[in-house]
């Protein structure tokens, strides 16, 4: 009954429809208390007669989805499902002009003809049937999703009437060529999983954004390449054996190439440009095998997120990274690490270059720019002119010497294994491949240099730079860079040394030296235009000169790091100046407690004029230790009458000075931790024996010593202490003035880096201490 009104209602007009809903849900009503008794003896009895033919009951209950009709005049019932019921003759449906969404999924049914009356249909399945053919119906105008899967279909037909058709699934045929979808301007999702389909084609320029031809017969990606828009391409279980094909496809955001016969890394650059790829997935591939498969694909495709059905992590993202395409600070930091190593594992010994100090590097000069830009004659030139400050650090390199080149006066020129013999003994500082060649800065080369109590000059590419500066050195960087770049590249065509390829690259890397100038303001202490040699030595040579303090005024025209470093220099002199003139004034202790014992002590013998006197001056040198400390390298290159560190016990203070010649002592020496007295200690080049003989057998009794021309004259400690001083200048040159002399000049220009080099006595070759 309640079938019946719903097939009714169906075909008639809408003028019944509230009387009809009315009589359907009294019979539901009813229905509900027969049912428990009717329903089994029921489907006995349809089981036992059915006969495949579709009756109006089966609709009217399969009727669903109350709407307007696509006339837009009536209401009417808009979806029908029938799925899974053994229909073999759905003929009856020709009545039902209205459906929109027709669901015959899972049945027998042979014949469609029905649809054709059904010029409203939106959505057909028909899955899982016993279609032989399809779209043997007159096209609904709109129909737009059609599924024919699994049924026999074995040959496409044209579907030029089917312009409304967005997605058509015909998975599980029969199909062995894709044709008549030319005209299916609306196409955007194809399916044609598990058919016979040998080659990829008919596809022309549809809208097609999804493209499923799983378990097919495919061996190459062709007739894909007008399908401008598409995003997600399976093709898994096929016989492709390469990507070919796909490199144009911009808009791929997921591939499936699962069980195909991909075998070489290779293949992944055809994909490797492929803007928004986000799912790839190559399970059951030969290449899978490959030992860098995985890293090498995700660094290829740093865009992916998934691979082979496993969501990639982003430590794989570095690693894959830092293993293909290393940045340039992993590399230097790789670099760093590897002649660490190497060193650690050889037998240990205490470096000249490591000892200075704990606050005084050992000086290094180094002068980065681009291959042949002039940094390597600049270097010469420099150590020619300054050489009591400077020697040439030569690198070792695996490439053969150009000529005019001299074997450790430019470099160390060395074959390949002894090179890489040299790089497993820990021997290098840093190393660095430019072009086909090694080239390498030598722990021994830099020691050689420190133990004779010079500083280091060294010439390097950017790389090196990067890596030095992983290490505890800490060198000046003065970029020395070719502005004009024609000039440039002349200059390196004229040389006759260097191929169209090696001077194209040399002169790419000049813009890499500009941008990390710029990029990193500080990686380099000063710039020099390369331009013209000579100028560029001016400026070098007077940058330097500045820098040792040999000249007055700062160079004009020198990079603004330049400028910063020499008022840095100024400041640096000035806050050692006050502190020296106070610190003369104030003798003879470095225990923190020392102000305040040495007032208490003083205190009470002083009028109040001194005592606020003692007091001012107690607060200039507060405020001087407080201040910034000069830097070691200031000290290590300042020219002249320059002050060695104090020498002394624990509880060493300043002390009133003159130099070694006797002069009236400029600066000041200042320690203020047990490391910095230690490293001081070893910076002495007298032996203790000479000190005590300078000594006086006994302290003032007050312990204080005090600089002939101090302020504080008169007390006892005072004049105590002025006794000592001028006894112990006049006797003779080479003596030291108290019984723990702190202070002492090195007059020889290039001696003055004496102080923060090693405390083992000048010239002497160590041994190497195993431990
Ligand atoms: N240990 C090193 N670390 C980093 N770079 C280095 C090292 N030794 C040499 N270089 C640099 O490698 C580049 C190639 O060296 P090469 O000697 O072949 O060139 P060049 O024509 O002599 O250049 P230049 O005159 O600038 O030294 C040069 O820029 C050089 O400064």
């Amino acid at each position: 009954m309640g079938q019946r009104t719903k097939s009714t209602f169906h075909r008639t007009s809408s003028s019944h429809l509230l009387q009809q809903l009315i009589r359907r849900s009294q019979d539901e009503e009813q229905g509900e208390g027969e049912s428990e008794e009717s329903s089994e003896s029921d489907t006995m009895n349809l089981e036992d007669e059915f006969d495949g033919v579709l009756t109006e009951e089966t609709v009217a209950k399969a009727l669903h989805e109350l709407g307007r009709s696509g006339s837009g005049t009536e209401q009417v019932y808009l979806n029908l499902t029938l799925s899974g019921c053994d229909l073999t003759n759905i003929s009856i449906l020709c009545g039902y002009v209205h459906l929109q969404k027709l669901d015959l999924s899972v049945n027998k049914i042979e014949d469609l003809s029905c649809v054709s009356c059904m010029p409203y249909l939106l959505e057909l399945d028909a899955s899982q049937n016993k279609l032989t053919t399809f779209f043997n119906f007159k096209p609904p105008k709109n129909l737009k999703k059609v599924d024919f899967s699994c049924n026999q279909i074995s040959e496409m037909r044209d579907l030029s009437a089917y312009h409304a058709l967005t997605k058509l699934i015909l998975d599980n045929n029969e199909i062995e060529e894709i044709s008549g979808l030319e005209m299916c301007h609306s196409l955007m999702h194809l399916s044609l999983a598990n058919n016979k389909i040998t080659t990829i084609n008919g596809l022309n320029t549809l809208p097609i954004k999804i493209l499923c031809l799983s378990n097919n017969l495919i061996e190459k990606v062709t007739g894909l390449e007008d399908l401008k828009i598409l995003q997600n391409l399976d093709l898994s279980h096929n016989q492709i054996n390469s990507l070919q094909g796909l490199e144009d496809h911009s808009l791929l955001e997921v591939i499936n190439l699962e069980d195909n016969k991909i075998a070489e890394l290779d293949e992944i650059e055809y994909i490797e440009n492929l803007p928004i790829l986000r799912i790839l997935n190559l399970l059951r591939n030969p290449v899978q095998e490959k030992s860098e498969y995985w890293l090498f694909v995700i660094f290829m495709l740093l865009r992916l997120t998934e691979l082979d059905k496993k969501k990639i992590k982003v430590e794989e993202k570095v690693t894959a990274v830092n293993k293909y395409d290393p940045p340039p600070e992993v590399v230097a930091a790789q670099d760093h690490l590897t002649h660490v190593l190497n060193s650690v594992m050889q037998p240990q010994r205490i470096f000249d270059s490591t000892l200075p100090s704990l606050d005084a590097p050992y000086p290094m000069l180094i002068l980065a720019g681009p291959q042949a830009c002039g940094k390597r004659e600049l270097a010469h030139r420099l150590c020619r002119q300054f050489n009591t400050y400077f020697r040439y650090g030569a690198c070792h390199t695996t490439r053969p010497p150009y000529f005019g080149e001299g074997d450790r006066v430019d470099y160390h020129f060395i074959s390949q294994e002894v090179f890489d013999e040299m790089l497993n003994m820990g021997k290098f500082i840093l190393t660095f491949n430019y072009g086909s060649y090694s080239y390498g800065l030598n722990r021994d080369t830099v020691e050689g240099i420190a133990r004779d109590g010079l500083a280091s000059c060294i010439h390097m590419e950017i790389e090196g730079v990067r890596s030095l500066k992983c290490s505890y050195f800490e060198p000046r960087y003065i970029l020395v860079i070719p502005m004009n770049k024609e000039k440039y590249e002349g200059y390196l065509r004229r040389k006759g040394l260097f191929s169209r390829a090696e001077i194209e690259f040399a002169v790419s890397r000049v813009d890499l030296y500009i941008k990390i100038n710029q990029k990193f303001p500080g990686y380099f202490d000063a710039v020099i235009n390369a331009d013209d040699l000579d100028v560029a030595y001016q400026k070098l040579s007077q940058l330097i000169r500045e820098y040792l303090g040999l000249v007055e005024e700062p160079a004009k025209g020198l990079a603004p790091t330049v400028d910063v470093k020499i008022s840095h220099l100024k400041h640096e002199e000035h806050l050692r100046k006050s502190f020296a003139s106070s610190m003369n004034d104030f003798l003879d202790s470095t225990d923190r407690n020392y102000f305040v014992k040495l007032w208490a002590k003083l205190a009470a013998k002083k009028t109040p004029v001194e005592r606020d006197s003692l007091c001012r001056q107690h607060e200039t040198a507060r405020q001087a230790l407080r201040g910034k400390i000069p830097s070691d390298h200031t000290l290590l290159f300042q020219r002249g009458p320059v002050p060695a560190p104090v020498v002394s016990e624990l509880k060493q203070g300043f002390v009133p000075c003159q130099d070694y010649f006797g002069l009236p002592f400029p600066q000041y020496a200042e320690e203020s931790g047990k490391d910095s007295q230690a490293s001081m200690k070893h910076s002495v080049l007298f032996p203790p024996s000479l000190w005590s003989k300078e000594l006086p057998s006994q302290l003032p009794e007050d312990g204080i010593y005090t600089h002939p021309g101090s302020p504080v004259s008169d007390s006892e400690a005072d004049k105590a202490l002025k006794a000592l001083c001028i006894k112990s200048s006049s006797q003779g040159k080479a003596s030291v003035q108290h019984r723990k002399p702190s202070v002492m000049v090195i007059s020889r220009p290039g001696s003055n880096t004496k102080p923060s080099l090693p405390p083992i006595p000048h010239g002497h070759n160590r041994p190497v201490l195993d431990i």
